[in-house]
């Protein structure tokens, strides 16, 4: 469980994030929504400490990242995944050393033991047989895939994805959608995910968090967000005449 409460950031006197307060359960998909340049991007490397904020506070399962020593913080770190734009992986490398990356780099397992989770993952994101092709040779949906398999061999108890469906076909994004949600419930991580994807918000939102000028202006389920009310969530999220027919046929439907 991540616990934020009263979460300020800014830059040079402008307040960017003004006093977010939510929380973010374990096995659940938290999604975070807004308009570009409301915050996401500064709310979540704030989670993840790439950003100091000036007041407020994140506790990861009760623990301040703040109050860390230098051991308690490397450890942390360790059980943090992560799942960039553009998957960031290491080209010259291939996808087993991409995914093996986190193992050389954090423990002591020998190489049999590190290939075994290796396996274990790329099987887990349906990769197996891929292990010694480069990331140059693979779709952008196989390439997210790889990027989730290095984000989780570690074992995550947190994941933070950015944008993890940009560049990729609707199809493919909701194949990756469903695989990070199914991973996040059977491992149970507190999964946080900054989109802009209205598919990923109806079809894996269990909790979404939508941000406006760097307020907390809403917060709720994918059900919660075909009927609600609020004005800044309506005129954001149904912003195309489809999706704005699709939230008149569920509300006509639960009437
Ligand atoms: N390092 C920085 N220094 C100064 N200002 C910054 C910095 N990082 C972000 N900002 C400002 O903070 C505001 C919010 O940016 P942020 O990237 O969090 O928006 P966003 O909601 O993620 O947008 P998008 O959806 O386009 O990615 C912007 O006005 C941006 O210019």
């Amino acid at each position: 469980m991540i616990e934020v409460k009263n979460l300020h950031k800014g830059f040079n006197g402008t307040e960017v994030l003004k006093g977010i307060t939510t929380t973010f359960l374990p096995g659940k998909t938290n999604l975070i929504i807004g308009q570009s340049g409301s915050g996401k991007t500064v709310f979540l490397k704030s989670l993840i400490g790439l950003h100091v904020p000036e007041k407020g506070t994140v506790a990861f399962d009760g623990r301040l990242n703040t109050e860390f020593t230098q051991e308690q913080k490397m450890q942390w770190r360790q059980e943090i995944g992560m799942v960039f734009q553009g998957s960031a992986l290491f080209d010259s490398q291939t996808v087993e050393e991409n995914v093996m990356f986190p193992l050389k780099m954090f423990t002591k397992k020998s190489q049999s033991e590190m290939l075994d989770r290796v396996n274990t993952v790329l099987k887990r994101v349906n990769l197996e047989n891929s292990n010694k092709k480069l990331p140059a040779e693979l779709s952008g949906g196989m390439q997210k895939r790889v990027a989730i398999a290095r984000a989780i061999v570690m074992n995550p108890k947190y994941l933070f994805c950015d944008e993890p469906n940009s560049g990729l076909d609707p199809q493919t994004a909701i194949v990756i959608d469903n695989l990070i949600q199914e991973i996040t419930d059977e491992y149970k991580i507190t999964t946080v995910i900054n989109t802009h994807d209205m598919n990923s918000v109806i079809e894996i939102g269990e909790k979404i968090v939508f941000l406006n000028k760097g307020v907390k202006a809403w917060e709720g389920s994918s059900e919660d967000i075909f009927s609600t009310e609020n004005e800044s969530v309506v005129s954001f999220v149904y912003s195309s005449n489809l999706l704005k027919k699709v939230r008149q046929v569920y509300l006509d439907e639960i009437k």
